[in-house]
C-alpha cells in the first residue's frame, strides 16, 4: 500500500513535514496545504517557504494548486516547475465557503462544463504530471458520474476521491457505494482518501477495497503521526518517539515563529487531534487549550507524557 499525507492548511506545512518525516517517515508522498495560483503566478512567503526545496530536503511532495482559472494553474505550475517539482495536484475538494462561493474547490464541481474546458486547457498548454484531489459534488453525490466521464477524457496522473459531497464538510460518513462506483469508472488510477482514522478503520476498508493500493490519510495521521508507520511495520504507536516528534516540532516552531502566541496557536491546532491518542486525556486537554505561555504549556505536556500512555486503538 502506499500511503499519502493529506494537505491540511495550518497543520501539514513544511515544518510539520519535516519533522513527520524525521520520526515516522513510511510516508510515499506529502501534499501541500492548497497554494492559490494567482496570475502573478507570485507566491506569498508563506506559500513560497512552504515548498521550496531547502526547506522539503528528501520529502516527496506535491504542490497543491487551488484555482478554477486555467491561465493562472498554467502560470503557476510553471513557476512551481522551476523548483524541480514533476506533479500538481489540482484541489477541487476545499468546502469552504469563502473558496466555494468563488466557484474554486468544491465549488468548481457545480460547473462541469467549465471544469471541462479548464481541464481541457491545462492539459494542452502543461507537460507536468497532474493528479486531482475531488469529492463526489457540491449538493449531490450523483453529480460524481458525471465528474468521473470528465476526467476520463484526461490522463490524471491519480484521481484522488474524498467520497463526501462539499455540504458534508467532514460530516456524515464517507459514501463508499459512490466510491465503489468510481473505482469501476475511472480509467485514471484512483486514491481514496477519507475517515481512515485508525488501523481498524484501515483493515476494515481494505477488506472492503482489496484491490486499492493507495490511501491518502488526514486527520489519522495528525491524531497519531506513526500511523502509517505502525500499519507498515506492524506496531504500536511508541510514546517516547512520539514525545521526541513532539519536542522537535515545538522547538521548529520556536526557531521559525515569533512570540509565545503564534507557537501555541500553532501547538494547539496538532493537539486538538493528537490529543486523542492518549489515556485519560480531557483534562490534558483542557489545558493546552488553556495555555497562554510557553512555561504553562511545558508544565502540561512534562505531566501528559509522564503520567499517561498511549491508548490501546494506537
Ligand atoms: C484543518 C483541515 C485543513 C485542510 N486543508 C486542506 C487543503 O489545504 N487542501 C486539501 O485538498 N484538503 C484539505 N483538507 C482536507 C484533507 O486533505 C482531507 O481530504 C480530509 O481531512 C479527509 O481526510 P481524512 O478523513 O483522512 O482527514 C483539510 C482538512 C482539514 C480538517
Amino acid at each position: 500500500m502506499n500511503f499519502y499525507f493529506a494537505p491540511m492548511e495550518g497543520l501539514t506545512g513544511y515544518v510539520y513535514r519535516n519533522a513527520h518525516k524525521a520520526y515516522f517517515n513510511h510516508i510515499d508522498k506529502y501534499f501541500s496545504p492548497f497554494i492559490i495560483a494567482n496570475q502573478s503566478a507570485r507566491l506569498k512567503t508563506k506559500e513560497l517557504n512552504d515548498i521550496i526545496p531547502e526547506n522539503n530536503k528528501d520529502i516527496v511532495l506535491v504542490p497543491q494548486l487551488l484555482t478554477n482559472n486555467a491561465n493562472d494553474f498554467i502560470h503557476m505550475t510553471k513557476k512551481v516547475q522551476t523548483f524541480g517539482y514533476d506533479e500538481v495536484n489540482l484541489n477541487l475538494g476545499c468546502p469552504s465557503g469563502t473558496v466555494v462561493s468563488k466557484g474554486r474547490g468544491a465549488g468548481f464541481l457545480s460547473k462541469p462544463k467549465e471544469l471541462d474546458t479548464f481541464l481541457e486547457e491545462i492539459f494542452t498548454h502543461l507537460s507536468i504530471k497532474i493528479s486531482i484531489k475531488t469529492r463526489i459534488g457540491k449538493d449531490s453525490p450523483h453529480e460524481f458520474y458525471e465528474l468521473i466521464e470528465i476526467y476520463n477524457k484526461y490522463p490524471l496522473e491519480e484521481l484522488i476521491i474524498h467520497p463526501r459531497i462539499q455540504l458534508d464538510f467532514y460530516k456524515n460518513k464517507p459514501n463508499l457505494a459512490i466510491f465503489k462506483d468510481a473505482l469501476t469508472l475511472s480509467k485514471n488510477p484512483v486514491c481514496y482518501n477519507g475517515d481512515l482514522f485508525a488501523a481498524k478503520e484501515y483493515e476494515a476498508f481494505c477488506s472492503d477495497f482489496p484491490d486499492i493500493n493507495t490511501v491518502m490519510i488526514g486527520r489519522g495521521l495528525i491524531y497519531n503521526p506513526g500511523l502509517a508507520m505502525g500499519i507498515k511495520t506492524n506496531t504500536k504507536l511508541d510514546k517516547n518517539l512520539l514525545k521526541d516528534f513532539h519536542h522537535r516540532l515545538y522547538e521548529d516552531y520556536q526557531n521559525i515563529l515569533f512570540g509565545d502566541k503564534n507557537v501555541l496557536f500553532k501547538m494547539k491546532e496538532v493537539w486538538y487531534y493528537m490529543i486523542e491518542s492518549f489515556t485519560n486525556h480531557s483534562k490534558y486537554a483542557k489545558k493546552i487549550k488553556k495555555a497562554q505561555r510557553l512555561t504553562d504549556y511545558d508544565e502540561v505536556i512534562t505531566s501528559l507524557f509522564a503520567e499517561q500512555e498511549i491508548s490501546e486503538d494506537r
